[in-house]
C-alpha cells in the first residue's frame, strides 16, 4: 500500500521527486522503499506489547531500482505496539564500499474525525516551505487544514507535536515525538488533488492528516560502512 488512513509508507531514498543531477532523479516519487517487498526479520509478543522487525536491502529491490540507485544498503524497520503507543524506527546501513546520501520520512497517515477541526500544536513561530502556494512564511499559531496543505518544517526545535482532533481537551489526539529526525511535513490533499489520486478515495481527505517525521530538507550522507537511525513515538493524548 502506498498510503491510506492509517498507514506509514516509508519514504527512502528520496523525498518527492529527485532532481537532476542527483542520482535519485529517475526514481519514483518518494523512492522505492514503500513499493518494494520487505521481509519479516522477527516478531515478538510479550504481555501487552508486540514488536516486529522488517528488512529491505539491495538484493530485495527490483533490478530496475538497483540500476537507478546502485548502492548496497540494508534497511531495518522496527515497529513496537502497545495499547496506547506505537514506536517506529528506521535504521539505514551502508553495507557497500561507496558512500551514498538519502532522505527518509515516516509518511504517517492519521485517521481523524474531522480535518476541518484538527490542529497540529508545536510548530508556531517556525519558518516553513508552503509547497501549495510556493511561499516560505512563518507559522502563526497551530497548523490547521483550511484547504490543500503541503508544508515542510525543517529542523523543528520542539521535540514533540500534538495532533489534536478538536479545540476541546476531550476531543483527544496523538502526540508525535521525534527520535533522531529533524523535519516535519504536514499534508492534506483536499478536494481536487484527492480526486486526481488513484489510491486515495475522493472523500478521504475529510478524515485524514499526514504529519510526517523525517529528514527531507537536506540529504543525509552515509559513508561506506556507516549507519543512521531515526524514528518516532506516537502516543494517545
Ligand atoms: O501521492 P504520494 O506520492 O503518496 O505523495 C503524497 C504527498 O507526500 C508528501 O506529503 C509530500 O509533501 C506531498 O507533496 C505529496 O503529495
Amino acid at each position: 500500500m502506498v498510503g491510506n488512513p492509517s498507514s506509514i509508507p516509508l519514504v527512502f531514498p528520496v523525498f518527492g521527486k529527485g532532481k537532476a543531477p542527483h542520482v535519485t532523479a529517475a526514481l519514483p516519487q518518494h523512492g522505492f522503499a514503500r513499493i518494494s517487498q520487505w521481509k519479516l526479520i522477527e516478531s515478538t509478543e510479550v504481555p501487552d506489547a508486540i514488536a516486529a522487525q522488517f528488512g529491505l536491502d539491495h538484493t530485495l529491490i527490483s533490478e530496475e531500482y538497483r540500476q537507478l540507485w546502485p548502492y548496497e544498503f540494508s534497511l531495518t524497520y522496527t515497529v513496537k505496539l502497545t495499547a496506547d503507543r506505537l514506536e517506529t524506527y528506521l535504521r539505514v546501513h551502508n553495507v557497500g564500499d561507496q558512500a551514498f546520501d538519502f532522505n527518509t520520512l515516516l509518511h504517517t497517515y492519521f485517521l481523524i474525525p474531522d480535518a476541518s477541526k484538527v490542529r497540529v500544536v508545536g510548530l508556531s513561530g517556525h519558518d516553513y516551505v508552503d509547497k501549495v502556494h510556493q511561499q516560505t512564511p512563518k507559522q502563526q499559531g497551530d497548523v490547521i487544514i483550511p484547504g490543500e496543505v503541503d508544508s515542510v518544517y525543517a529542523s523543528v526545535s520542539s521535540p514533540s507535536l500534538d495532533i489534536r482532533f478538536g479545540q476541546e481537551e476531550a476531543a483527544g489526539g496523538v502526540r508525535l515525538e521525534r527520535r533522531g529526525v529533524e523535519d516535519i511535513v504536514v499534508w492534506n490533499p483536499w478536494v481536487e488533488k484527492a480526486a486526481g489520486m488513484a489510491d486515495f478515495g475522493n472523500e478521504e481527505y475529510h478524515r485524514m492528516i499526514c504529519v510526517e517525521a523525517g529528514q527531507v530538507a537536506e540529504f543525509i550522507a552515509l559513508a561506506a560502512g556507516g549507519s543512521w537511525e531515526g524514528g518516532q513515538v506516537l502516543s494517545l493524548l
